[in-house]
């Protein structure tokens, strides 16, 4: 274990984060810092940089200013697949899951961070299938689906596909996961299982969260980090985020407190 992913210490941190799209500052100089085995909310209404942020600390789109430290490393400059191999993973919407192919072996593809175009390759046999295969049992115990283990991913539940693109991150055991939503169209059920396993989640893994249904970010979440306009407008404890007036205003007093205001 690494110093900064000891629990409490800061596992990762963005400095003075910019990202310019020609005139337009999508991102005009956002620091923040995530501690390990914590979920650390990015929240804030449409269009204030959330989506942005996330792009440039998992490395999918270039900094235009600023730092970013992963682990003790700078990884500013590195491209996404390095910080993946340092132990960054991202849960992508039902796109990234194998609809055809069982939910084990969804699982098995993503622990041996095998690409699709690799995966269907008849020619290339599966390879370090028994290392993966604890770990596919620990995510789908983790996930809640060893039932469905041999159904087709393209037969469960929405709820359930959405907690399978979750376990697709963790299967490649990282030291952060960040989720994008991942409540997003689900039913009142379902809701209650994914809010479950994000809690589950930071026994081992760091979570950084962008989210927009409030009641779940107050409940699930160690920090919250609000964005307005590129910039972070408040970060702190849910109640502090809650009590914030200018957080308020943001958000026009109710959708904060779910309507409790
Ligand atoms: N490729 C791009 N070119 C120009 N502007 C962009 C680009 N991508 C994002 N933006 C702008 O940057 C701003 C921040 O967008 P971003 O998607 O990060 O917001 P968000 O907080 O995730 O919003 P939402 O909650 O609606 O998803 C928006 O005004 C958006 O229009």
């Amino acid at each position: 274990m690494t110093k900064a992913s000891v629990p409490g210490n800061i596992l990762l941190e963005a400095v003075g984060v910019e990202k310019h799209y020609d005139k337009f500052v999508a991102l005009g100089g956002v620091d923040i810092k995530v501690r390990a085995n914590t979920v650390h909310s990015v929240i804030g209404p449409n269009g204030a940089g959330k989506t942005t942020l996330f792009h440039m600390l998992t490395g999918t789109k270039t900094v235009s200013g600023g730092r970013i430290i992963f682990d003790g490393h700078d990884v500013t400059r590195e491209p996404d697949y390095v910080r993946v191999r340092r132990g960054m993973a991202r849960s992508f919407q039902v796109t990234s899951l194998f609809l055809t192919l069982p939910v084990r072996e969804n699982l098995r593809l993503a622990a041996q961070g095998v690409a699709p175009a690799v995966a269907l390759n008849p020619w290339k046999p599966p390879t370090g299938a028994l290392a993966c295969s604890e770990t596919v049992d620990k995510v789908l115990g983790t996930l809640g689906l060893q039932a469905y283990a041999d159904t087709p991913a393209g037969n469960l539940s929405h709820g359930q596909q959405r907690r399978l693109e979750v376990g697709m991150a963790l299967a490649a055991k990282p030291k952060a996961i960040f989720l994008d939503e991942p409540t997003s169209g689900m039913g009142i059920d379902d809701l209650e299982d994914m809010k479950q396993l994000i809690r589950s989640l930071k026994d081992e893994q760091t979570v950084v969260l962008i989210e927009h249904n409030m009641n779940i970010v107050m409940d699930i979440s160690d920090t919250i980090t609000v964005m307005q306009q590129g910039r972070v407008l408040a970060e702190g404890l849910p109640d502090q985020i809650r009590n914030d007036d200018r957080v308020r205003k943001a958000y026009l007093g109710n959708m904060i407190t779910g309507g409790k205001a």
